[in-house]
């Protein structure tokens, strides 16, 4: 895929309008993520890995967020289970739209992947092994959490997992500080500018809704899930697996 350069933040803006899924940022969405995430490309192949561990036979592996489709890719990569197909959500219909051309060079794939612009809370989660949410539970209303983690588990098969990536909130004011300083400093490496992270921070402030840690490891418990590990952290970006 042909890859622009993120530069949206790049010029002072007059307005600030919060942080979109649109076609914009959709055409720079690969080299912004990368930059912007802490460790993206290994979160990509890792996730690949695990659901490659829990995806069993006739399930459905679901992508929920999917955005261009990396999740989905890494996935239709690994996972050996035969009779597993991968159900792909986003409700930007421009990010559907351009992860469709992706795909449609992978239709021969024992694993097919199937893209749906829908909202998450319309989508129906059944005869799941694997849920992916990789940075989206985030931008869903913080009071819709708890009720969109409990259908996943009740969508699980027993054994299967739920893959739970967020950027997090510290309580600690020193803690919080110290993992905003290293996230900005680790964009400012990846050549952002100032400008292009404080503009961006006020873009998503009212939208990119981050928790604690604690939150989010007692509404897996409370939904039921049993086993749950933060399996990789850098700065403020942590995954977590919680197995049903
Ligand atoms: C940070 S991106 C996810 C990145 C992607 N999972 C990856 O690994 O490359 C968040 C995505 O969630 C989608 N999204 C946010 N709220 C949603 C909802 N209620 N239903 C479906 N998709 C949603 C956005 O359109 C966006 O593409
Ligand atoms: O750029 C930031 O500050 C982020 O928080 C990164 C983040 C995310 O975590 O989802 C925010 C929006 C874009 O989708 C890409 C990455």
């Amino acid at each position: 895929m042909v890859t622009k350069q993120d530069d949206i933040y790049a010029s002072p803006l007059d307005e600030m309008v919060d942080f979109r899924f649109d076609e914009k940022v959709v055409n720079v969405f690969p080299d912004m993520i990368q930059r912007s995430v802490p460790g993206y490309a290994t979160l990509i192949s890792n996730i690949g890995i695990l659901a490659s561990k829990y995806a069993v036979a006739d399930s459905y592996c679901y992508d929920l967020g999917c955005s261009l489709g990396a999740v989905s890719l890494s996935m239709q990569q690994r996972i050996n289970a035969s009779g597993c197909s991968i159900l792909a959500v986003d409700n930007s219909k421009a990010m559907i739209d351009k992860a469709k051309l992706v795909f449609t060079a992978n239709d021969d794939s024992p694993t097919p992947v199937d893209l749906i612009c829908a909202d998450i809370a319309d989508i129906e989660i059944h005869n799941a092994s694997v849920v992916v949410m990789n940075f989206t539970l985030q931008f869903i209303a913080t009071e819709l959490r708890q009720a969109l983690v409990q259908r996943i588990y009740d969508g699980l098969k027993p054994g299967g997992v739920l893959i739970l990536s967020e950027k997090l909130a510290f309580d600690d004011t020193q803690l919080n500080q110290f993992h905003i300083e290293s996230h900005h400093d680790f964009k400012r490496d990846n050549g952002y500018s100032d400008m292009e992270i404080s503009q961006k921070r006020s873009a998503l402030e009212k939208v990119l809704l981050p928790e604690s840690l604690d939150t989010h490891l007692h509404r897996l418990q409370s939904a039921g899930f049993t086993f749950t590990e933060k399996w990789f952290q850098c700065f403020n970006f942590v995954s977590l697996v919680a197995v049903k």
